[in-house]
């Protein structure tokens, strides 16, 4: 058709001429379940899954950008207006469905980065119960039967460089060093005890160099396999595992896992002691409700029936233990998830409390004075349809990709009153370890990946 104009990039907030996508779906069969390659998320350009269940997005129909305090208005508008309602007759064997997009929005209105939806062409949507493959097209292009977009599914599948063993990379600069983290770590505690503020969370990053290569499709399948619990992502160049929800929408249904307060899992000898020593404990305790209180003050002018945990439970994950409490709510109105995110991003579990105090010293004291603008990190990445339902997760234990050879990793901890620099520092070195295990795995030298071995006699 020659209408299609995938976006890269672009200026902040505008568009290319408007078109419309609808979208047609249908259930794959056991038969077709069986031709997709075992961990299929390698092979995904876009994807939010946990437990190996969720949305993951193949090819790229458009993409937009948007910056800036209305980023998320203006990201729902221009939603809208592609995904304009039409009612095509479609082949036996396909539904109607709703659209699927998936974006990343930066954590600060003040970043230089974009934030971007993509509209993947094709979104294989993976549940308990059963696997259905949504194909997003124009209504005025001719739509062939579910065999037809499965064989051209298969084909547009990109193929998969070999990838053998780990291979070391090396940390080769950073924006906020670790004695730059750790002053400012300082420097905050010094506010707090001073000013109005009670909690602010600091972060820093590692560029990381690979001479080889990372092996990127590897690094998703090797997060989803060691972070079962969290839920990995990849939208444009942001990909990691975050175990923390920030907001779902399903119909009226709202559901968020908030988490703060943080024990390194490696220097835990007794599970079970330190697990009661973070419960047990003042300031973590304290961190956490901060986090809580700031997500049920967003969240409650649009719900009723809010559930909240009277106490947080103990969240396990292969590299530290978190302080969690799930929230559940009803929504009054059929508030889009876009709303709802502009509303709750950031909460306290990475921004602070007061919020506006709290992202004006983080501004401060890492973009100003270190160059380190969060851009994606710590915002929100998830997924969303054209009936305003999806899900979004906030963009911890993650990276940006800069080139093939270069991937920044970011993390940071809530500082309150007593907080100590060092054991500061421990804990982002803990929460990088997961996405830097999962970047170790390397691509085969050029010129091997596309050995075929003979068949045997
Ligand atoms: C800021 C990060 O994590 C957040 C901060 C936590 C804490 O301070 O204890 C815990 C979980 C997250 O809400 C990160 O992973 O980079």
């Amino acid at each position: 058709m020659g209408l299609w104009q995938p976006r890269v990039g672009g200026k902040p907030g505008t568009l290319l001429p408007i078109m419309s996508f609808t979208a047609a779906a249908f259930q794959l069969s056991d038969a077709q379940l069986e031709q997709l390659p075992t961990q299929i998320i390698g092979q995904a350009s876009s994807a939010f899954s946990r437990h190996h269940r969720g949305k993951f997005g193949f090819g790229e129909r458009y993409r937009f950008c948007t910056r800036g305090p209305q980023r998320f208005a203006t990201a729902r508008n221009q939603w809208e207006e592609l995904t304009a309602p039409e009612a095509p007759v479609l082949p036996n064997g396909l539904r109607a469905s709703a659209p699927i997009a998936f974006a990343a929005f930066t954590f600060d209105a003040r970043s230089d980065a974009d934030s971007v939806v993509t509209v993947p062409k094709f979104v294989l949507d993976v549940d308990e119960t059963s696997s259905w493959l949504h194909y997003i097209y124009d209504p005025a292009e001719p739509i062939g039967n579910p065999d037809a977009i499965f064989a051209v599914f298969l084909s547009e599948l990109p193929t998969d460089a070999a990838s053998v063993g780990e291979e070391p990379f090396t940390p080769i600069a950073a924006q906020m060093t670790e004695a730059a983290f750790q002053d400012s770590v300082r420097t905050a505690v010094k506010m707090l005890t001073t000013g109005a503020l009670d909690k602010v969370v600091l972060a820093r990053d590692e560029l990381l160099h690979s001479a080889a290569g990372f092996h990127i499709p590897a690094t998703m399948r090797s997060l989803a396999e060691h972070n079962p619990t969290a839920w990995t992502y990849k939208v444009a160049n942001l990909i990691g595992s975050t175990p923390e929800l920030l907001i779902a929408r399903k119909n009226d249904a709202a559901k968020a896992r908030v988490l703060a307060g943080t024990v390194d899992r490696t220097v835990a000898t007794n599970d079970q002691l330190i697990a009661e020593q973070l419960s047990d404990s003042p300031k973590q305790i304290f961190e956490h409700q901060a986090a809580v209180d700031s997500l049920v003050e967003k969240l409650s002018p649009f719900a009723t029936d809010m559930q909240v945990s009277k106490t947080p439970f103990v969240l396990a994950l292969p590299n530290v233990y978190h302080l969690a409490t799930d929230v559940s709510a009803r929504l009054t109105a059929s508030t889009s998830i876009l709303d709802l995110v502009a509303e709750i991003n950031p909460t306290a579990a990475v921004g602070g409390t007061p919020r506006d105090l709290a992202l004006d010293a983080i501004w401060q004291l890492e973009a100003q004075a270190h160059g380190m603008d969060r851009g994606l990190y710590a915002g929100a990445v998830g997924w969303l349809d054209a009936n305003g339902h999806g899900e979004f997760g906030i963009a911890l234990r993650g990276s940006v990709i800069e080139d093939d050879h270069h991937v920044r990793v970011y993390a940071g901890g809530g500082i309150v009153e007593g907080s100590d620099p060092a054991e500061e520092l421990a804990e982002t070195h803990a929460k990088m370890r997961p996405m830097k295990h999962a970047l170790r795995v390397r691509k085969m030298a050029s010129g091997q990946d596309s050995v075929i071995i003979p068949e045997q006699a």
